[in-house]
């Protein structure tokens, strides 16, 4: 089966005042209908590995290196409409804030509507009915009167549900949700999550769903992937990776939760910080916040250890165990 994303040692550098070497030799795949949860603190790259995906990362400001691929086509070879089609059509974004997706001096209404006559071509009353299937879909109460709602006037949590439908509306085979939840409550929050998970059940859509936490993406994952400086650490299915976790950095955010997996536990919890990324790294990201590290950790990158099917691992400790 054609993988749905293929990431193929990606590298994404800045260019500017200092260089940052934001992602260093990304392998990551995902199947069709499979959702990924994409863990990190603060500037592992998270954010920049969905970006890729869309091509919109600044041209002249960036450097890319290996290949980034959805549903077989190379992301970067598209243009024109080709990448216009791509954009909202094959793949679809969702914010923290609505306010991001959603135009404030149009209707809910007439914008789902207007990109749905975009990508499909469909007249305005047929991609006005789409617009209501969506919003009835995200259970927006009385979707009908919602259609003629402006932004502005919706709650939080509905806007986020605008915004899903809006996302949805053009049947993507990949949604990309960067932090979807962060700025809503708690109670919104986990309804809004469970939404999403059913929705990508439903149209059978690949996600990859970007958070800080280890809880949420243990609730609502498939696959765990964990990045860290640029790096890929760890990754395998949610359940593997929460029963055995390998790679001491991944062991460090779910010890620092008693219970292991809770909502809400900050991936911050961890002493120290990580490195700057103005070098490629020649020697393991982790070493100096590590309790394991040892002199090899620190004079060369780690191998990938296939721990078993899907679970693998970027640690020197595993060339031990295998
Ligand atoms: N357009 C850009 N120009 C220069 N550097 C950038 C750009 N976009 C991202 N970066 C840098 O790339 C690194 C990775 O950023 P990214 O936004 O992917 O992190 P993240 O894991 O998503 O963090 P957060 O959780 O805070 O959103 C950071 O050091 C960031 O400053």
């Amino acid at each position: 089966m054609v993988p749905l994303v293929e990431f193929e040692n990606l590298k994404v550098r800045f260019k500017g005042e200092r260089t940052v070497h934001a992602i260093n030799g990304l392998n990551l795949s995902l199947q069709p209908g499979e959702m990924l949860g994409l863990l990190g603190e603060s500037g592992s790259g998270k954010s920049v590995t969905l970006k890729t995906l869309l091509r919109l990362l600044p041209p002249k400001r960036s450097e890319l290196e290996g290949s980034v691929r959805v549903n077989g086509t190379d992301v970067m070879s598209l243009s024109g409409k080709a990448l216009a089609r791509h954009r909202g059509g094959e793949v679809s974004m969702i914010f923290q804030e609505p306010a991001l997706a959603l135009d404030p001096v149009y209707t809910v209404g007439e914008q789902i509507a207007e990109t749905v006559m975009r990508h499909k071509g469909v007249s305005r009353v047929a991609a006005m009915d789409v617009a209501l299937d969506m919003l009835t879909r995200v259970r927006i109460p009385s979707p009908e009167r919602r259609l003629k709602t402006y932004p502005h006037e919706m709650s939080g949590g509905m806007r986020q549900r605008a915004m899903i439908a809006l996302a949805l509306s053009c049947r993507p085979k990949l949604l990309l949700a960067d932090e979807p939840t962060t700025a809503l409550d708690a109670t919104v929050q986990i309804q809004i999550l469970l939404l999403l998970r059913e929705l990508q059940k439903e149209f059978g859509m690949g996600v990859i769903f970007v958070t800080h936490d280890i809880g949420v993406a243990v609730e609502v994952s498939d696959r765990i992937a964990v990045m860290y400086a640029g790096n890929l650490v760890e990754s395998g299915t949610a359940a593997e990776v929460i029963k055995n976790p390998r790679h001491p950095y991944t062991k460090g955010l779910l010890a620092a939760n008693l219970h292991g997996a809770v909502k809400g536990q900050r991936l911050d919890a961890i002493p120290g910080s990580p490195p700057a990324l103005e070098t490629a790294p020649d020697a393991c990201s982790f070493a100096d916040r590590c309790p394991q590290a040892t002199n090899r950790c620190r004079s060369a990158l780690p191998p990938v250890v296939d721990i078993s099917g899907q679970h693998k691992v970027a640690c020197v400790l595993e060339t031990a165990n295998v």
